[in-house]
């Protein structure tokens, strides 16, 4: 059994308290490499970096869109969204319930779903066109939300 991870980083823009509380942008994106420098001395190094104006869909189309094909192929997979209070995973990973986001907006969950089944849907298609027996699908899925947790470290 092999396992492998991906480490990503998001960076949000300002709240609108932010600035109005007159905070700067204290990190700086490499260009070209997936770094972060915060600060003047301190650089962090991940698979992937997506600065202030990233798009949602970019995100998931360079992190998630290939664990979702994965599992077509019957690979499990796992996506782990961690970071400080505010600094944008329930955004991130979609799973606000009090708003309602643009198709736009919309972020890794909603997009991983309707990939799972669009998927799914495609493959009984084709099946159905070209005369053999519709595959099926097993579908399971997690959805874990940890929080507060003051004595847990989910960096490990
Ligand atoms: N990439 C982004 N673009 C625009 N707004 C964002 C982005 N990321 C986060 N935000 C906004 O920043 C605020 C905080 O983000 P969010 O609620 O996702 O944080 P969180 O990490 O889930 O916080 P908590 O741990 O307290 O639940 C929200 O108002 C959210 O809409």
């Amino acid at each position: 059994l092999g396992m492998h991870s991906h480490r990503m980083a998001a960076i949000r823009p300002q709240m609108a308290k932010e600035k109005i509380e007159g905070c700067h942008v204290c990190t700086l994106v490499t260009p070209g490499e997936p770094q972060v420098l915060l600060g003047k001395d301190k650089a962090f190094t991940y698979d992937f970096v997506f600065d202030i104006d990233s798009e949602q869909q970019h995100i998931y189309q360079t992190c998630v869109y290939k664990l979702i094909e994965g599992c077509f192929e019957g690979y499990n997979a796992t996506v782990f969204a961690y970071g400080q209070t505010g600094s944008g995973k329930t955004y991130t990973m979609g799973t606000g319930f009090d708003v309602n986001p643009s198709l736009q907006e919309q972020g890794i969950i909603p997009r991983a779903v309707h990939h799972l089944f669009e998927g799914i849907q495609s493959r009984r298609d084709r099946a159905q066109e070209i005369g053999i027996q519709a595959p099926e699908f097993k579908v399971s899925a997690q959805f874990l939300e940890v929080g507060h947790t003051k004595k847990f470290d989910p960096i490990f």
